[in-house]
């Protein structure tokens, strides 16, 4: 049977096929990764707040459209609770308002009376953070960093020191920073209706969020939101924030940190980062009779597609507020400039004076965004603030800056920008945020330098603030892909290995019937280790899947050298459900959310482990079963794929699959070569160099993707050229050519 086929049937049909728990299905009932098990809970919180609704199992879960067609479904969509403007959370009444349990068992239900509110000791707040897999240290623990120590510090660092004493002294700092590492046991956020009735968020926010049908937070969101929105308005006596110190238990208090978060990929970070900088600008705004012109908060991402996704985040959370968010687009400008500056700014000096062009754009300056939220790419943000050279104007009026795929904003590409941005705002009071789902050791150094360097710039002057404290969150493990999908790590042998293997997972009835070769239903994305690779691809499939299900309107290609308007058109027709299969290079990798993405297939394997976690990431969001990873190699990748393999053999782990269930066996974990510490930077850079793009004779980019063999293109290329030599010809020189062709000395394959 065709799945296409399948797919463009009638929903009756559909229906009677077999139900399989698929990311497309629906949303999951419980967008949490750990902490289901009621075995981790105490008995007496596992009476209190939990209980299950009749008639609500795991099956009733799902859309009002078959399964099978119900790509893009939201979680509560059609779903969503009647509610009342303003009405109070205890008027709603219980019934409505319980979210139900999958996975067979009853989930922490969402609380919904304001009045209800425990005391929790430290150990409570303990045991549910550990049964969620959350870490939460101060990484450098700055109360009792007041002026004088401050002081004290530069004038060490201006003695000379002999190497043998700075070497000790670096051991020293090296462990006591060790010891520094404080750990932190906030109280967790329980539901979303404890963000207004806890932390005292607006009202409108706190509906906005419901309208989403946001019920129970994430990880992430349980961790992160309590620390950011301050446990102030919540208890007077937070025992997370007594434990650490006077003068940094204000700033705790008030929510007034720098934040360092490593989180899952599908966790919710977005409105995690969101709701807090939504909240306080809502708070300036009540406290401040003349608000601050110009952004208040900003945004980065590295690419659009990831940067328009959170704009649409920021405004479904702030509709209704008054706080509007923006999306940096070309030609707008972020400060007010001079006339001749804003004209110059993109000019070399000879071109400032030769070109008339330079008058005609200083008459058509736009106005300065008035968005309090400015989402941006890093260049894209640069080139509005460049004055001239490396000049960039300051943005005093940005007091909270979020750096999502923090370790990618900060790696070598997008480095000098991104720091560049951080360094133009130059307010004291601000705060920084970094999100992501992969961090290296070196990433958390260079925020610490960079917050120790801004600090020690700033004049000591009695008006400043004490410094905040940089905390570290850390969900699940580091650097490892989420639990709920499942991973096919398949050795293809050769490119064409490769294109016959996707070709079956496009034409599932000629998978064997053993269940030996992975299956996929789509929507699914494929990635491509290079653009031309993509189009190439792209090109060899299209006229794969059958007309009478869409034929070529079904599978597109997007990257970054498609234009703006091409692009958001495909990530609007995939989003519908129109495409799918969508070919494409780590472009889409990060951050974006398609939420009922049934898999994934690396049809390239990816330059790092990092760059594994966020690409299967786009699949299992919020919590969805079903999900698929394929990752074909060939014997190309053989010295690289052992990272890949350890990423895939710990998130098992993680799953509680054992040896026998596991994809990867240990004996493949030995058999693979560990690559080197330069091996693998060299991969990261250039990918595997084999499948680098290749000149044609043109000089055009050929990257060759095809069944065909090389030495079957060459006797096809040598027929097409004798043909066309031949029509000139005459018949002997024709007869001759072609025999010439076909008896031509075997040259081996080149695939
Ligand atoms: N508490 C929640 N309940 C249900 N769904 C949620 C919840 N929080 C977020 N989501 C949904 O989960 C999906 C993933 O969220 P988001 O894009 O913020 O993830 P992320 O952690 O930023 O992922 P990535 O690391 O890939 O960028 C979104 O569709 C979002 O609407």
């Amino acid at each position: 049977m065709n799945v296409f086929k399948l797919l463009s049937r009638a929903p009756k049909a559909v229906q009677s096929a077999p139900t399989q728990k698929l990311p497309s299905s629906g949303a999951a009932a419980n967008p949490q990764l750990f902490g289901r098990d009621q075995s981790e809970r105490a008995p007496d919180s596992s009476t209190k707040s939990r209980k299950r609704k009749r008639g609500q199992d795991a099956g009733e879960e799902e859309q009002d459209l078959p399964p099978a067609l119900d790509f893009f479904s939201w979680p509560s969509e059609g779903k969503k609770r009647k509610r009342k403007n303003g009405a109070s959370t205890e008027a709603r009444g219980g019934e409505e308002d319980t979210e139900e349990a999958t996975y067979g068992h009853a989930v922490l239900e969402p609380r919904t009376d304001a009045t209800e509110e425990d005391v929790y000791d430290e150990a409570e707040c303990k045991r549910i953070l550990r049964s969620h897999k959350l870490k939460i240290v101060v990484l450098e623990d700055f109360a009792g960093q007041d002026e004088s120590l401050l002081k004290q510090k530069k004038e060490k660092k201006e003695k000379k020191k002999s190497k043998k004493r700075k070497h000790e002294e670096e051991e020293a700092q090296k462990k006591s920073k060790k010891k520094d590492k404080k750990q932190l046991f906030p109280r967790p956020l329980e539901s979303f209706a404890q963000l207004r009735t806890r932390y005292g968020i607006s009202r409108k926010l706190a509906q906005n969020i419901e309208e989403q049908g946001y019920t129970m937070p994430t990880e992430v969101q349980l961790g992160t939101l309590p620390l950011l929105l301050g446990s102030k308005k919540a208890e007077k006596e937070d025992e997370a924030a007594e434990s650490v110190g006077e003068e940094f238990q204000e700033r705790f208090m008030n929510g007034d940190i720098d934040l360092l978060t490593v989180a899952p990929t599908g966790s919710g970070k977005t409105i995690a980062f969101l709701i807090p900088i939504i909240n306080g600008l809502l708070s300036e705004a009540k406290n401040t009779t003349s608000p601050n012109p110009g952004p208040r908060a900003i945004v980065l991402a590295p690419t659009r597609e990831l940067a328009s996704q959170i704009v649409n985040e920021a405004r479904k959370l702030a509709k209704g507020t008054g706080i509007k968010s923006a999306l940096m687009k070309k030609g707008m400008e972020v400060v007010q400039r001079s006339d001749e500056e804003g004209s110059q700014a993109s000019l070399s000096e000879d071109e400032v004076e030769k070109t008339p062009h330079a008058q005609k754009r200083t008459r058509k300056r736009a106005d300065v965004v008035k968005a309090a939220i400015l989402v941006a790419t890093p260049l894209a943000l640069l080139n509005a603030l460049r004055l001239r050279g490396d000049k960039f104007a300051e943005l005093p009026s940005v007091n909270r800056l979020v750096l999502d795929e923090a370790d990618v904003l900060l790696d070598p590409l997008f480095r000098e920008q991104a720091l560049s941005i951080w360094n133009s705002c130059t307010n004291p009071a601000l705060r920084v945020g970094l999100w992501s789902a992969t961090m290296g050791s070196s990433i958390e150094s260079l925020v610490i330098d960079t917050l120790n360097s801004r600090w020690n710039s700033l004049p000591s002057t009695p008006a400043l603030p004490p410094r905040s404290p940089l905390v570290r969150v850390v969900v699940g493990l580091k650097d490892t892909a989420i639990p709920n999908i499942s991973h096919k790590l398949i050795y293809a042998a050769t490119e064409q290995g490769k294109l016959l293997g996707l070709r079956q997972l496009l034409h599932p009835t000629a998978l064997p019937s053993d269940g030996s070769a992975p299956s996929l239903r789509p929507p699914f994305l494929v990635f491509t280790q290079t653009i031309p690779r993509a189009t190439a691809l792209h090109s060899e499939l299209l006229y794969d899947i059958p007309p009478e299900a869409g034929g070529s309107s079904r599978i597109a290609v997007l990257h970054a050298n498609l234009s703006s308007s091409a692009r958001s058109n495909i990530m609007t027709r995939f989003r519908r459900g129109e495409i799918w299969v969508l070919i494409t290079t780590d472009l889409l990798a990060r951050g974006v959310d398609f939420r009922g993405l049934n898999g994934v297939v690396n049809y390239d394997v990816p330059n790092s482990a990092a760059a594994y976690v966020h690409r299967v990431g786009r699949t299992g969001r919020a919590g969805r079963e079903g999900g698929v990873a394929v990752t074909y190699y060939t014997k190309e990748d053989i010295p690289y794929i052992k990272n890949i393999a350890n990423v895939i053999r710990a998130s098992e782990k993680l799953r509680g699959e054992g040896e026998g269930k596991a994809t990867i066996q240990q004996w493949l974990l030995d058999a693979l070569p560990t690559p080197t510490k330069r091996e693998k930077q060299r991969l990261k850079k250039r990918g595997v160099e084999a499948r680098r793009t290749v000149k044609d004779q043109d000089g055009r980019n050929r990257a060759r993707i095809s069944t065909k063999s090389g030495y079957e293109r060459r006797i096809e290329n040598r027929l097409r050229g004798a043909k066309a030599n031949a029509k000139k010809g005459p018949k002997e020189e024709r007869t001759r050519l072609e025999r010439a062709d076909s008896e031509s000395e075997f040259e081996g394959f080149d695939a």
